[in-house]
Formats: structure tokens, C-alpha cells, sequence
């Protein structure tokens, strides 16, 4: 069984910073937030998380295997170098969605996104060492099907974007309604989904639903373990053996 613990991070009282005492140049935030953002990947990839950017003020990450502890050493280090703070709220679910929806209520009781007093929250409970199990993630990396042929090397860098973007909204939507999986575009063509307890016939459900729905072909390797980390690297390796058995999905267990 799955046991996807979720760390909802979210800047504290951004909105009004981003305008405080007049609005800051667009550049400066753009250079925060990316930076903010690969600091996080790398103080919980470090740690065998993953963290996907989602909106920049507001991030997601996979937080299996990290404490209590270690998510206060990461809010205390981000704290002390950066201009903003942020909050912190953990949770775990029997399906990803219900992680997240846990660790978004226990920050929203602590009060508003934009309340100046609320400050370096930090929420919730980690997964005692002894409950962790090499089934907690399950991982499922999914690629659209040459795209450099149909798209990159074809269309405008806008219009393949574009195609990009369809196939991860559609994906990101059935995920999310349909299985209470929760998916994020990583860059180029790749979409990783942080999923529960699914296997093979559902993920080829999900992959025939996206292309009758905007036509935009996937292929997806799937792989589980105590971390996000083993979980993802089990996935990327399920996902080239789709590439080099030509099928739509492969799951690693
Ligand atoms: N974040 C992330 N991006 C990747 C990964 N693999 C490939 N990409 C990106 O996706 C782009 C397209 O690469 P591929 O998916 O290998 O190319 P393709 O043309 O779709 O070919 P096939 O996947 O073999 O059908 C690359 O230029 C990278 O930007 C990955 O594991 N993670």
C-alpha cells in the first residue's frame, strides 16, 4: 500500500511583498522564485525527497524519509538567506491528493497565505522509521512519444508548448479525478505523477484517455519505493524499456 507523505511549502505573505513599498522589478522575482525553487531540490533531493515547483509561491514536495526535524533545519536555512520566509505543513494520505489536501487545511487554519503574522509555520507529522515501507511512493514518469519528431523539430518552440501543455493538462486533470494522483510538468516533455496504488491496465486507461481527449500520444514507466528518489529512478528505468519495447506503459514491480 502506498504512504505518500506530502510537504505543502508555501511562501509566507508573498503577494503583498512582491509590491511592498512599490511593486519589484519582474526579474528579481523570477531570479528568487527559480532560485528558492532549486535550493528546495536539492535540501530535500539531498534527503531522498523530490519537490515539483507547482505555482513557485507555493511548491510541492514528496517528503518521505525527511522529519519533522530536518523540514525545520530546511525552514530555518531558506530563513536565513533569503528575503522571504515560509511555511511548512506535512501530511500523509491513503491516495496523494488526500496528502496534500490534509497538509493544505493544517496551513490554512494557521491563517492566510498573505498574513503578515503568520510566519515559518510548521505543521503535521512525518512517518515514524518504523511504519516506512518500500511500497510508500509510487512514481509514474510519462513522456510524450516523440516529441522532438512531431513537434520540436516541426512547429514554433510556441506551438509545441502548446501541444506540451494540452497533454499535460488533460494527464493532470484524469490523474487528479479520476485516480487522486497528483502530476507535474518537470521540463521538455515529461510529466511525473506522484500516484496511489494503480497498476498497469490503469495507467494504460490514463494513457488512452489523454490522446482520445487532445490527441497527444504518451508513453509512461511507473516504479515504487521508501522514497521519492528509488520510486523516480525505478520509474525512469520502466520508462526506457517502454521506449525500447515500443509500448505504452511499463511498471516496475
Ligand atoms: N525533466 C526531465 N526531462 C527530460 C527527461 N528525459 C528527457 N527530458 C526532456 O524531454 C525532451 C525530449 O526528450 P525525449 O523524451 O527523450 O525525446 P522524444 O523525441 O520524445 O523521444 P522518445 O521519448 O524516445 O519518444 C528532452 O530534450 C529533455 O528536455 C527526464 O528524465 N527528466
Amino acid at each position: 500500500m502506498t504512504n505518500t507523505q506530502l510537504t505543502h511549502v508555501q511562501i509566507d505573505n508573498y503577494g503583498p511583498w512582491t509590491v511592498t513599498p512599490e511593486p519589484r522589478r519582474e526579474v528579481d522575482l523570477q531570479t528568487l522564485q527559480s532560485r528558492l525553487y532549486a535550493d528546495l531540490s536539492q535540501l530535500f533531493g539531498n534527503r531522498g525527497g523530490y519537490v515539483f515547483f507547482t505555482r513557485f509561491d507555493n511548491m510541492i514536495a514528496v517528503s518521505n524519509g525527511l522529519t519533522i526535524e530536518d523540514h525545520a533545519m530546511i525552514q530555518e536555512s531558506v530563513g536565513n538567506r533569503y528575503p522571504v520566509t515560509m511555511s511548512l505543513s506535512v501530511a500523509t494520505g491513503t491516495t496523494p491528493a488526500a496528502a496534500l489536501e490534509t497538509a493544505t487545511e493544517q496551513l490554512q487554519e494557521a491563517g492566510s497565505a498573505q498574513d503578515k503574522s503568520r510566519r515559518e509555520v510548521l505543521e503535521g507529522r512525518h512517518i515514524d522509521t518504523e511504519f516506512r515501507t518500500d511500497e510508500d511512493v509510487q512514481i509514474a514518469h510519462f513522456d510524450v512519444v516523440d516529441a522532438t519528431g512531431k513537434y520540436t523539430d516541426k512547429l514554433s518552440e510556441f506551438d509545441t508548448f502548446i501541444q506540451i501543455e494540452q497533454g499535460y493538462a488533460a494527464l493532470m486533470k484524469y490523474m487528479r479525478e479520476a485516480h487522486e494522483g497528483l502530476s507535474f510538468f518537470v521540463g521538455g516533455d515529461n510529466v511525473i505523477a506522484v500516484c496511489p496504488d494503480m497498476d498497469a491496465a490503469d495507467y494504460q486507461d490514463v494513457v488512452e484517455h489523454v490522446h482520445d481527449d487532445v490527441g497527444v500520444e504518451l508513453q509512461v514507466g511507473v516504479g515504487r519505493g521508501s522514497l521519492a528518489e528509488e520510486a523516480g529512478m525505478a520509474a525512469k528505468h520502466a520508462l526506457e524499456s517502454s521506449r525500447a519495447n515500443g509500448t505504452d506503459v511499463e511498471v516496475d514491480f
